[in-house]
């Protein structure tokens, strides 16, 4: 099927905004009107420009609140329709879509807005242009499909038929199962967008938070299946109104509506059954199973071993060819990479591994949903590595550590110990990391996660800290054998004003009091929680004297779910890195969002340690 998208989904001029479709890939684009009127490029220069990159002018919008007015103000609203079938020959487009209306002065009347629309079909019929009736769900009179459909079809007109959005319909709660009922080629156009659950005004939600299929809550996927059983084989067509995307680069924006487009595909071929003709079927996510590593990057190697010493961590290796420590705990392993250039606010988290059944195949599924697949060999020594990158610039390896079956990337350690002889430590893997995004990749990052590892994502959360609100939302496995918790920082983060681009690795301890003591004896600096914390949780949970007072002793933090309880501690952070330290006890799922205001007005209140 044709792929395109509406030019008001990407930011910059029109010239940019074709630019950037033109390079995504995609077939076609809609052409908004504000576009074309603050372009001082002439219809037929966007014309050539789009053939030029390949792109089919789809279709031209919105024409607004015609239909179902008083007679005195149609002549003025066709006058107006002919201004636009006249520009509309200019740019090479066929297909008009008209709004339902939102005016005072339309009338509740199906059978004047048939009558008048039917006007308006064969007026653009003359031009060789048909007319796509778009439900707006918050249209004065006509606001679903189902009854823009019974006006279409009052109207009876060849050059009249329906535009359908997938905003407008789940928007509303309206079925789309009535689809089915309607004509193929009826349909002339079909819109795509997603958007988070917000409980908010419809209109609002619809200027500013739409996003692109897979980014939100929305069934798009189930709808766009729904409409091709209809025999619908026109374009799918990403229509997108969101603060960010207008900001941010559209090149990136345009690759990103191209991922959520390929993905989408996918999960419709899903929907009905096996593969469809004209969809394209990428090969399967290669799900996770755990993390493998995490890899810091540091100026120096030296205080990150002494925090994860005091952790009861043991380095276990040094790299072959490269300044990389291995350390190593239960199953959960960190390097500390001293090597790399770029660490100007010291230690960051710069890789992530993660098991894979089949790291080969993890890597073509990224491929097909465009993310950018780093050099395989790093050095002469090293073993092949399979590696993404993430939208943050994190890289992503998959690995298979110490199974016969695939070369291990702890070869490429020699052995050479350091650390704690005595007892072993009671950390048993890493439990998820938290990467900050940049704000304007946030749902690009969601949808990574989402499409090219399998994850599923949880709710989005917005936390509080001292300085602003922090969005937050986790994408994890079925099992949380992979969990990754993504948070996007307020803007202070960027101008240097208020530092929130902080990343961590949690690790999983089998006895936090032990890990905690063990912490402490060694002198270690864990962030230090306010006494009025404690105060509130015995006010909310009843945990006994003797429970209270250790969590309070220890600087441990506490939360419950349905499933199980919470415990956890984290250390101070150094450069933009520190660790957490949780227990989870019972099935609890979550991660303690609850006390990270907390804990985020405690980071701000430290001075940074900035190791090495
Ligand atoms: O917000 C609007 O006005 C608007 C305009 C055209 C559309 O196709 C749409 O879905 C919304
Ligand atoms: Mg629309």
């Amino acid at each position: 099927m044709r792929r395109s998208i509406a030019t008001v989904s990407l930011s910059g001029s029109l010239a940019d905004k074709l630019t950037a479709i033109g390079g995504a890939g995609f077939d076609g684009v809609e052409i908004f009107e504000n576009d074309l009127l603050a372009s001082d490029l002439s219809p037929e220069d966007v014309r050539d420009r789009a053939a030029d990159l390949g792109l089919a002018v789809e279709l031209y919008q919105p024409f607004r609140d015609f239909e179902a007015v008083p007679p005195d103000l149609l002549a003025g609203s066709l006058r107006r329709a002919e201004h636009k079938f006249a520009v509309m020959e200019r740019l090479g487009a066929k297909l008009m879509l008209v709004c339902s209306n939102v005016s005072p002065a339309a009338i509740d009347d199906d059978a004047l807005a048939a009558e008048q629309l039917r006007l308006l079909a064969e007026r653009a019929a003359e031009h060789g242009i048909r007319i796509a009736y778009e439900a707006l769900a918050w249209g004065r009179h006509v606001g679903d499909y189902a009854h823009a459909w019974r006006i279409v079809r009052m109207a009876g007109h060849p050059a009249l038929g329906l535009c359908l959005d997938s905003f407008h319909i789940a928007a509303r709660d309206v079925d789309p199962y009535a689809i089915r009922a309607i004509p193929g080629d009826k349909i002339f156009f079909l819109q795509l967008a997603d958007a988070p659950s917000l409980p908010m005004d419809v209109l609002y939600w619809s200027r500013h938070y739409r996003c692109f299929p897979g980014q939100g809550d929305m069934d798009v996927a189930g709808l766009v299946a729904d409409v091709l059983r209809t025999g619908y084989d026109g374009p799918l067509s990403l229509e997108v109104f969101n603060d960010i995307f207008r900001q941010a680069a559209s090149m990136r924006t345009a690759q990103d509506a191209m991922r959520s487009l390929i993905a989408l595909e996918e999960q419709v071929g899903l929907r009905m059954g096996g593969p469809v003709a004209g969809l394209t079927s990428p090969p399967r996510p290669v799900v996770p199973t755990g993390f493998a590593f995490a890899e810091i990057a540091a100026p120096s190697a030296a205080p990150l071993g002494n925090l994860l010493e005091a952790l009861g961590f043991v380095r276990t290796g040094v790299h072959a060819g490269k300044p990389v420590e291995l350390w190593e705990q239960g199953a959960a392993r960190v390097l500390v990479n001293s090597g790399s250039a770029e660490s100007p606010d010291g230690p960051a988290l710069g890789a992530i591994g993660l098991e894979s059944p089949d790291p080969a195949a993890s890597v073509k599924r990224a491929e097909a949903l465009l993310s950018p697949v780093l050099p395989r060999m790093r050095g002469p020594h090293d073993a092949p590595l399979d590696a993404v990158a993430a939208p943050d610039g994190t890289e992503v390896f998959f690995c298979r550590t110490a199974r016969p079956d695939h070369p291990s990337w702890t070869g490429d350690f020699a052995a050479d110990r350091r650390g704690p002889a005595a007892a072993p430590g009671e950390i048993t893997h890493i439990d998820h990391v938290a990467l900050t995004q940049p704000w304007h990749h946030f749902d690009e990052a969601s949808l990574f996660y989402r499409s090219v590892l399998g994850l599923r994502p949880h709710e989005s959360l917005e936390l509080p800290d001292p300085y602003g609100l922090l969005r937050s939302r986790a994408v994890s496995t079925e099992d949380g054998g992979v969990r990754v918790a993504l948070n996007v920082a307020h803007v202070g983060a960027h101008d240097g004003s208020h530092d929130t681009a902080w990343q961590h690795i949690a690790l999983a301890s089998g006895d936090i009091v032990a890990t905690a003591r063990r912490f402490r004896a060694a002198g270690a600096p864990a962030l230090a929680i306010p006494a009025n914390y404690y105060d509130d949780l015995e006010a909310r949970h009843d945990l006994g004297a003797d429970r209270h007072r250790l969590l309070r002793e220890l600087g441990l933090l506490y939360d419950r779910d349905e499933h199980g309880e919470f415990l956890h501690f984290y250390t101070e952070t150094t450069g933009r890195v520190f660790f957490e330290i949780v227990q989870r006890i019972g099935g609890y799922r979550g991660y303690g969002a609850v006390n990270a205001p907390v804990r985020l007005a405690a980071q701000h209140a430290r001075p940074r340690l900035r190791a090495g």
